[in-house]
């Protein structure tokens, strides 16, 4: 996929990319279970990926390891082919399935954001203002952000999100506890970022919202990827039977 020059600057004093974001032999255990087991797998500049597969199978660990919330008990996660640090933590976005808003506005979150960031005092405003209206919330700039309704509140996380220039945008079931249309203008925002240049990683069970945004699946069961395989071949003819199962809908966790 091209990158579009409208792609946002980077943000000023982070350097080097996150991008790729492998992970390598990630295992996590609890109580002698292991809840990731051995886990490879590389996120490339350009797709969008779609990490699916059923409730406890290990999506939300996995993307939490590969943002360094989660820290493996073996394995290593690497961004840009060297070990994460926090100076580029800015150019990896996180969007929790719960938005976590702060008790301000939301053109304030966005700025609060920005300057975490080391974005100059004298860019955010302006920065700040594009977020929102790409997010369609210039409206609600001013408005005590935990206010907003909870569809309102994940599109000005993922504009917070978006506003410090991510290389790659990670989203936790951004739309788990939303109804259809503000599912419908998350998946919108979402695929606009796409399409102006940032990688996305986006875990869903949801098999049709995983038609409707996936160039790329991971299909996570027990704790392991059980397959990677473009979209169009993971719907029609999926490698592994627990994916067959899953998409014929008698899988059991
Ligand atoms: N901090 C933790 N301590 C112990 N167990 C945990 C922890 N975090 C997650 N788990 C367990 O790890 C397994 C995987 O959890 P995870 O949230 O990654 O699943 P998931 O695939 O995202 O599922 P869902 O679609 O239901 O959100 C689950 O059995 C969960 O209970």
């Amino acid at each position: 996929m091209q990158l579009s020059p409208d792609r946002p600057a980077r943000p000023a004093g982070t350097g080097g990319h996150v991008l790729p974001v492998r992970a390598t032999g990630v295992t996590i255990r609890r109580g002698g279970r292991a809840l990731l087991d051995g886990i490879d797998i590389g996120i490339e500049p350009g797709p969008l990926t779609v990490i699916m597969g059923p409730n406890g199978a290990g999506k939300s660990l996995l993307l939490r390891v590969l943002a360094t919330l989660v820290r493996p008990d073996a394995g290593v996660v690497t961004w840009g082919g060297t070990m994460p640090d926090r100076g580029r933590a800015p150019q990896l976005g996180f969007v929790f399935q719960k938005p976590v808003m702060l008790r301000r506005s939301a053109i304030d979150n966005v700025r609060y954001a920005l300057k975490a960031a080391g974005v100059p005092r004298g860019e955010r405003d302006r920065r700040a203002a594009e977020a929102l209206a790409a997010a369609g919330l210039e409206r609600l700039a001013g408005s005590p952000a935990r206010v907003l309704s909870g569809g309102e509140q994940q599109r000005l996380a993922i504009a917070r999100a978006l506003a410090t220039g991510p290389e790659v945008l990670l989203l936790d079931e951004p739309t788990a506890n939303l109804d259809p249309a503000a599912t419908l203008a998350i998946e919108t925002q979402v695929q606009a970022a796409h399409r102006a240049g940032t990688t996305v990683v986006f875990v869903t069970h949801d098999l049709g919202q995983a038609r409707r945004l996936a160039d790329d699946v991971a299909f996570v069961h027990h704790g392991r990827v059980a397959e990677r395989t473009p979209a169009h071949r993971f719907f029609s003819a999926p490698s592994s039977e627990a994916a067959t199962a899953f998409i014929e809908g008698r899988l059991i966790p």
